[in-house]
């Protein structure tokens, strides 16, 4: 079976490690007796601090329960899960509320936003929740990545279904998260609206050096990432760095095939 550990890094990291996210040994299994399923399988895994992850397979392989316990939003049945520095499978669930809040940040399919605010205000609402001041250059600099500098005063009935994303992109991008996590982001919107949000998540990578995790079914969607890790049956099976979305779909078709003859 493939093993998606990176041996650590030591030095040079500034003081965090050069692994934003682990995960070792990570079951997670839902209900008991006869209905028992196993959704994650001794699950060993690195996110890489400053790349951008892609999460694939089939419907029912574990992609996002193995997102949402990655991100502390679902408890595992056993193993271990750090963010950074810190087991977040040891927290309790206020100490894990304020992690989460302060160093994770989320979009997700449906855009989240709250019809009375305009952009602007649920771009800052998380901070203004948390009673922190945003810094205001870093907060600019994020509206011009997203591009919506023009649009901050209108309310998310006044955009379009992308201009929205791009509002919960930013939302998630001000407060300097850790670690963002996304399931399926793009899942709502056309292609071309979808490429957009994409290239700003890329551009979030490339220059203001954020991590991230996407769960996806796209293959385009895959191929802007520098890593997409394969699971099937609650393990990861395989990964692909810097894929083509040709080499991805490729690669599913493989699954696929194997699947049907296994
Ligand atoms: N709350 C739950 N109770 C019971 N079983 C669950 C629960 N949540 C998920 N499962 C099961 O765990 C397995 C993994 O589910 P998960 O949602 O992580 O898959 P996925 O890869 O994200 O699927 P999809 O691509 O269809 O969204 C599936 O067999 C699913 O039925």
């Amino acid at each position: 079976m493939a093993t998606a550990v990176t041996t650590p890094k030591h030095g040079g990291t500034g003081g965090s490690s050069a692994v934003a996210a682990r995960a070792r040994q990570v079951v997670k299994a839902y209900g008991s007796g006869e209905t028992r399923v196993v959704a994650l399988d001794h699950v060993d895994v690195d996110i890489m601090r400053g790349r951008f992850t892609a999460i694939m397979g089939p419907s029912g392989s574990g992609k996002s329960t193995l997102m949402h316990c990655l991100a502390g939003l679902d408890t595992v049945t056993s193993g271990e899960i750090h963010l950074d520095e810190t087991e977040i499978t040891r927290l309790k669930d206020a100490k894990l509320t304020r992690l989460r809040r302060d160093r994770v940040g989320f979009i997700f399919q449906a855009f989240n936003l709250l019809p009375t605010l305009n952009a602007l205000e649920n771009i800052t609402l998380p901070m203004d929740i948390a009673g922190r001041a945003p810094d205001t250059a870093w907060l600019n600099r994020v509206v011009e990545t997203v591009g919506l500098a023009d649009r901050l005063k209108h309310r998310p009935s006044q955009l379009s279904g992308g201009q929205q994303q791009r509002v919960a992109v930013a939302r998630a991008l001000a407060s300097r998260p850790d670690i963002i996590f996304g399931d399926e982001p793009t899942g709502n919107l056309d292609s071309r609206s979808g490429a957009e949000i994409l290239g700003f998540l890329r551009r979030s990578v490339d220059e203001l050096a954020q991590t991230i995790v996407m769960v996806t079914h796209d293959p385009v969607a895959a191929s802007y990432a520098d890593r997409v890790l394969y699971l099937a049956d609650g393990r990861i099976v395989d990964e692909m760095l810097d894929p083509t979305a040709e080499q991805v779909l490729d690669r599913m078709k493989d699954f696929d095939a194997r699947g049907r003859t296994s």
